[in-house]
């Protein structure tokens, strides 16, 4: 097992460069939000444009359109109800399941359609839909991002049989492709090709809906501008905790979109620091 520090941020993120343009910084594709749970895409949209998303589109029901148009001025919203073909087989990373509530019909056509070279971020509804309905993973850079609770569901390991590696690992080498696993808790670890990472900052003030939620929009941006994958991955769920630590100095809970406000400044500091290797 290996500790998840600073140093990941700071060998991930780094200086931008000048001759670059939105399409260099990833186009993401949030599906996300059923009638009443709208917030869900908001904080998954807020988290992706203020990591720095080149593009951000909101695939979700017609009655958030107007609560994310009014909160997030830059991300485009469509209705998930209509056909999203052309814009799904445009980007780069696809992050689907915060909030889907049971949208099994939008679930399946997305699921459907993705393809070989993006990225695609499953969480919250999406694995306990997927769980019950027994779908098998599309194809795709799987990335999945579920609580305890999900993780019972999807991977079928009891809560509290979790804590071994091994029984985590026996889940994931059964499935094609093999997806990087983001198991969240108290404890958040990381399975990535054959290693465990385990996060070491973060803490009870991050129990709070939605925080899921910003680090699923985090994950899917950082994956769309930065590389490889895993090392991505791994910069994401470090910067979301630590961001809710260091507000915690000083805030009793750290409120999702609070950390979300904070991305730019923590990666402007991360992106000037030379790794401590
Ligand atoms: N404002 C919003 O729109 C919100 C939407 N949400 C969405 O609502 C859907 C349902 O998600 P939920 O997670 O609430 O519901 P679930 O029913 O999937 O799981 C939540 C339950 O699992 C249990 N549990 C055990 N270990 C846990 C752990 N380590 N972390 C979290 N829960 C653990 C808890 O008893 C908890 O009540 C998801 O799609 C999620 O994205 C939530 O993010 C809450 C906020
Ligand atoms: N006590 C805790 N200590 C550290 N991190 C926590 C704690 N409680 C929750 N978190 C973090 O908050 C996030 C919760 O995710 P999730 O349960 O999916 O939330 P939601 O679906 O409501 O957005 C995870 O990243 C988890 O690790
Ligand atoms: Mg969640």
């Amino acid at each position: 097992m290996i500790n998840l520090t600073e140093t990941i941020v700071q060998t991930v993120v780094n200086k931008r460069p000048k001759q670059s343009h939105k399409g260099t910084f990833g186009k993401i594709l949030i599906v996300a939000g059923d009638k009443n749970l709208g917030g869900a895409a908001i904080m998954n949209a807020q988290a992706a444009v203020y990591a720095g998303a080149g593009l951000v589109t909101v695939a979700t029901d017609s009655v958030n359109k107007t609560a994310i148009h009014s909160r997030l001025p830059e991300a485009m919203v469509i209705d998930y109800h209509s056909d999203f073909t052309k814009l799904l087989e445009s980007v780069d990373v696809v992050l689907i399941g915060s909030g889907l509530g049971e949208s099994i019909d939008v679930l399946k056509k997305v699921l459907n359609k993705t393809k070989d070279e993006q990225v695609v971020i499953l969480d919250g509804s999406a694995l306990t839909l997927m769980a019950s309905y027994q779908l098998p993973l599309p194809a795709g850079q799987i990335v999945l991002t579920p609580h305890q609770m999900e993780w019972q569901r999807f991977g079928e390991v009891p809560i509290a049989d979790q804590d071994k590696e091994d029984n985590n690992w026996e889940a994931l080498v059964s499935m094609n492709p093999e997806p990087i696993l983001v198991l969240k808790s108290d404890q958040t670890q990381v399975y990535l090709e054959n290693e465990v990472y385990q996060l070491t900052v973060g803490g009870p003030y991050q129990a709070t809906g939605g925080m899921g939620d910003t680090l699923a929009g985090i994950i899917a941006t950082f994956a769309g501008q930065f590389h490889p994958l895993g090392q991505a991955v791994l910069a994401a769920v470090y910067t979301h905790s630590a961001i809710a630590a260091e507000l915690a100095k000083t805030n009793y809970v750290t409120l999702p979109t609070a950390i979300a406000k904070q991305l730019p400044q923590y990666m402007k500091k991360m992106a000037e620091q030379e790794p401590h290797l």
